[in-house]
């Protein structure tokens, strides 16, 4: 019997339809191959030596199957498929992707030079950042870059703390002052992200402009907080598909290019006004020390009127998402039942540290990070919720060797962070809990499972052995703000402890799973889920007292 494949082709035999069918199959096989070839083109060709993950697609690459939550996908296909380093097509981009401790830590400390460079992308920095520059964290690697990377080194590095002292004792005392009034004296739950977010984006604004605003909830603060947001949702792949597809740039009524233009313009318009503000108060003579007034009244400096608005952006936007997701979810996880013996274990280590009481606690708390337990907790939370769970892209500039393979110059790097500091195989088994004690020695530190028992001896920090967990990167382009952010949450958390206990609602917990604490997945900084504590204020201190001492200190340090 005649197969039907035979009859077919035996009918292209006949010579009235052999030319044209022929034709049409060849064009439409030529078509075929140029479709997928256009589909599935990429900037840098496949990476030989590289596993790709199985199952993209054409045009979208894995964009689809990454879903919002690219680090838990990239966490679970490394597990899948048993490789930490593997390749993935997102849309027309080839992006090489490192999930290990030690992985991550090999290209970003062992190739730093290679993976200097940041990549470009369509809507960020061809439509929202054409006005006021690109920020520092999203900036090509050339030398404006150098040197605003510089600027800012030198505006957080160590020496310029001591500066900034002043600032990070009354901002810290505005915290603490609002949970006593809003919480009424710890009669009501409250929520601890709004005084937060204002504590982080007043450090920077003040660092940058000399300017404040006292009340959590002011119109120009809120605003700031709700375009800066809006903004990073726009930088991450998920939330924007255009960057890697480019033919969805095209499409009639393009929300996302409109989106970003509004949040354009409302950005401009208090970047703006806060530089003007500067430039008013140095003609009246009233400008308080800040980085703008500084280069502004420089008239030898390097840097050109968008660098210097690059360097307040990078810095504002630096901090005013990373410090309240990182310290709100910390206070997360120490208002649960488990977290109540880390509270008192701290509060029992700061008064080892400072015997003479609250007043000296609170004058010492934005000096020196000396209290071991409450750097333990700083580094745990830091390291547990991983705010920035992709980092921030890396690009590299030159070929990386890597097992054999060849990385090529101009291919997109994706750190995943949240994977490599969660890793069993560096953290040990218990690297998915939230325990602040992995950071002491031994001796002074108890397990999670007796958390009862009272340390043996005096807390101590394990002796530092390089990088200890990668939410503020490294190598090349880490986090210029480290430092200062650092000192930021230890001051909040010593003064907060150092007056309360800290107990969640039963109504409205926190959520304190690693991955699922985060509301809006796909941002490229978490934003906590809300949740409620109430404020139990410990035995014989008197908050009171305390807060006005803290106020007339801090009356004059800065006026809105
Ligand atoms: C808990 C707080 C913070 C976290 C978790 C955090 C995290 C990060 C991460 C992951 C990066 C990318 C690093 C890399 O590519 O290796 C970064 C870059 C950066 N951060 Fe932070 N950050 C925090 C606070 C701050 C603060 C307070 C500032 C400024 C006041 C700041 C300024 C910057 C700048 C300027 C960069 C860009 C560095 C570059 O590209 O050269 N950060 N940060």
């Amino acid at each position: 019997m005649e197969s039907f494949g035979t009859a077919w082709i035996s009918r292209l035999d006949t010579p009235f339809l052999a030319g044209p069918a022929v034709l049409t199959i060849t064009t439409l096989l030529c078509l075929l191959t140029l479709g997928r070839w256009y589909s599935t083109r990429t900037d840098i060709p496949y990476i030989k030596g590289i596993p790709e993950i199985p199952g993209a697609i054409p045009f979208f690459g894995h964009l689809l199957k990454l879903g919002d939550d690219h680090a838990t996908v990239c966490e679970q296909w490394w597990k899948q498929y048993r490789h930490s380093v593997f390749q993935i097509r997102l849309g027309n981009t080839r992006a090489v992707v490192f999930n290990s401790f030690d992985d991550v830590k090999r290209i970003l400390i062992g190739h730093q030079s290679a993976a200097i460079d940041r990549p470009r992308l369509y809507t960020f920095h061809g439509v929202i950042s054409s006005t006021q520059g690109f920020t520092i964290g999203s900036s090509p690697w050339d030398e404006s870059t150098k040197n605003r990377r510089k600027a800012a080194g030198q505006a957080l590095g160590r020496p310029a703390i001591r500066g900034y002292f002043p600032m990070f004792d009354l901002e810290s005392y505005c915290i603490v002052r609002d949970f006593h009034a809003f919480s009424k004296n710890g009669a009501d739950l409250i929520s601890v992200r709004p005084f937060i977010q204002r504590y982080a984006l007043n450090t920077t604004l003040t660092l940058c402009y000399g300017i404040r605003m006292d009340s959590a909830y002011d119109t120009l603060l809120r605003e700031i907080l709700e375009v800066g947001s809006a903004i990073s949702l726009l930088r991450s792949a998920s939330e924007n598909y255009q960057d890697y597809v480019p033919a969805l740039r095209y499409l009639p009524n393009n929300e996302k290019t409109a989106r970003s233009k509004d949040l354009r313009a409302r950005r401009d318009a208090y970047l703006d006004f806060l530089l003007n503000k500067v430039r008013d108060m140095i003609q009246r003579g009233t400008d308080k020390p800040c980085i703008s007034s500084a280069i502004l009244k420089d008239q030898e400096t390097k840097l050109t009127g968008v660098e210097v608005s690059s360097i307040c952006l990078s810095l504002v936007s630096g901090g005013f998402e990373t410090i309240p997701g990182t310290l709100t979810s910390c206070i997360g996880s120490l208002s649960t039942p488990e977290g109540q013996a880390f509270q008192d274990r701290a509060f029992e280590d700061i008064q080892r540290h400072y015997p003479a009481g609250t007043s000296e606690i609170w004058d010492n708390s934005f000096k020196e990070e000396k209290v071991p337990y409450v750097n333990a907790i700083v580094k745990e939370a830091a390291r547990y919720y991983t705010v920035s769970a992709m980092s921030l892209p890396r690009k590299t500039v030159m070929d990386v060797e890597w097992d054999g393979a060849t990385i090529p110059a101009g291919t997109m790097i994706l750190i995943n962070a949240q994977a490599a500091n969660h890793s069993v195989e560096h953290f040990g088994p218990d690297g998915g809990v939230f325990n602040p004690e992995r950071w002491l020695t031994e001796s002074s530190s108890t397990s999670t499972t007796a958390q009862t028992q009272t340390p043996m001896s005096p807390p101590e920090e394990k002796p530092s052995q390089g990088i200890q967990h990668f939410s503020f990167g490294a190598g090349s382009r880490a986090c210029s703000g480290q430092l200062i952010a650092q000192r930021l949450l230890y001051t909040a958390l010593i003064r907060i402890l150092s007056c309360y206990k800290i107990v969640a609602s039963e109504e409205e917990p926190p959520n304190t799973d690693y991955v699922d604490y985060n509301q809006f997945k796909s941002a490229l900084v978490a934003i906590p889920r809300d949740f409620k504590v109430r404020l139990v204020r410990r035995e014989g201190v008197d908050v009171e007292g305390i807060l006005r001492e803290a106020e007339g200190r801090t009356r004059g340090y800065y006026q809105e």
